[in-house]
């Protein structure tokens, strides 16, 4: 169905109330206007979403693609102990794909953005010869001065991650194998859902944000990869200790045997992982713990050149940065 009228289609997707009062002009005009506070810093980030790499028509609804296309920004924002402010988005749309399938990756972008408070202010409507591909930035602001930054880690450091992880990954083959209309069983289903509907972690990070030094990166590409980032950015070791990797019920219920290698290898649970010092992490742990937030230590941060190494059972060998690579 070839259709679009771009104006219309602008019109249709145009926001018709603010969530941030210092937006002094959004959608509507040749570029968005928007104010700035002194006293904070800006963070500002771009993620893309393929058809046939980020998602297909069996794995993920329309509804779903906009949810996650905006979930993913949303995530870094996060792993920047940041507040997510304002969305740009734009999409490329071939002509297979029906206005109401691309009126509803708007509709799961906007329930998303309702509740982390974000306001669409602009973007771009072109057609594709080929695949869908939504492309959001995301802006965001952090009290000046604060920087969660990769390079944070330091040797004594306690390594952690939020929630659990390969949760995605094993959702992802569910999906791949049976597809998303598949009647799915209680513990399936869950692990579809994170990998079709990630919640990102905004206030875990603000709580990190308020700790004296902190790493931390969001988990796109697997923990292997995204640990390895942080030791190279911080020029440290990392150890990790397998069996403190936090594993979901539901995960190892779907395959014990996999599990690790999803967790390690899988990505996009778009969990947090990082580093603080051992005084910070009580601290940190503590507010987690009240607020019935999970979070698990998982490793250490040692003096080293940039590696990261698994330790099962007493014996370390070296985790590569092996996981999402998108031209591997
Ligand atoms: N094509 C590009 N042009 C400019 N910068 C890029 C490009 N691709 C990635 N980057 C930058 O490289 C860094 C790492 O990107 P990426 O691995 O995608 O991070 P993340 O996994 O957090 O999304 C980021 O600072 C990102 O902005
Ligand atoms: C159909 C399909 N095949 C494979 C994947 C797995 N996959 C695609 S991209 C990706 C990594 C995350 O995406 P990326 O563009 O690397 O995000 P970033 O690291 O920039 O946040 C993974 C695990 C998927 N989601 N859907
Ligand atoms: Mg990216
Ligand atoms: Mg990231
Ligand atoms: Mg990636």
């Amino acid at each position: 169905m070839t259709i679009y009228d771009e104006f219309a289609f602008i019109d249709k997707i145009k926001p018709n109330k603010i969530h941030n009062q210092q937006l002094i002009a959004g959608i509507g005009d040749d570029a968005a206007l928007v104010g700035l506070p002194q006293d904070r810093d800006q963070i500002i980030c771009l993620d893309t979403m393929v058809e046939d790499v980020h998602f297909t028509t069996k794995t993920m609804s329309p509804n779903q693609i906009g949810h996650k296309a905006l979930a993913v920004n949303i995530s870094d924002i996060a792993a920047m102990g940041g507040i997510p402010a304002y969305y740009l988005v734009s999409i490329a749309i071939p002509k297979t794909w029906s206005q109401v399938d691309v009126e509803a990756i708007y509709e799961g972008m906007h329930k998303l953005s309702e509740a982390y408070q974000v306001d669409l202010i602009g973007g771009d409507t072109v057609f594709s010869p080929g695949p869908l591909m939504v492309s959001v930035t995301l802006i965001g602001y952090i009290e000046k001065g604060k920087k969660l930054l990769r390079s944070n880690a330091r040797p004594g450091d306690v390594v952690f991650i939020t929630g659990t992880v390969g949760d995605s990954a094993a959702g992802l083959d569910l999906l791949l194998k049976h597809g998303s209309n598949y009647s799915y069983n209680n513990s399936e289903t869950y692990l579809t859902e994170r990998h079709q509907l990630p919640s990102p972690r905004v206030e875990i990070g603000c709580h990190l944000a308020i700790l004296d030094r902190v790493s931390l990166n969001d988990i796109s590409d697997g923990v292997a990869s995204e640990a390895n980032e942080i030791a190279k950015a911080s020029n440290v070791d990392i150890h990790l200790d397998e069996q403190k990797l936090p594993l979901s019920n539901q995960l190892l219920h779907y395959s014990q045997e996999r599990a690790m290698e999803y967790a390690l290898f899988g990505g996009e649970d778009f969990e947090l992982i990082g580093t603080t010092s051992a005084t910070d992490w009580e601290v940190f742990q503590q507010q987690m713990v009240e607020q019935n937030i999970l979070v698990t230590k998982v490793g250490s941060v040692v003096e080293g050149k940039g590696e990261v190494y698994l330790s099962t059972k007493g014996t370390l060998t070296l985790l590569e940065k092996r996981g999402y690579n998108h031209f591997k």
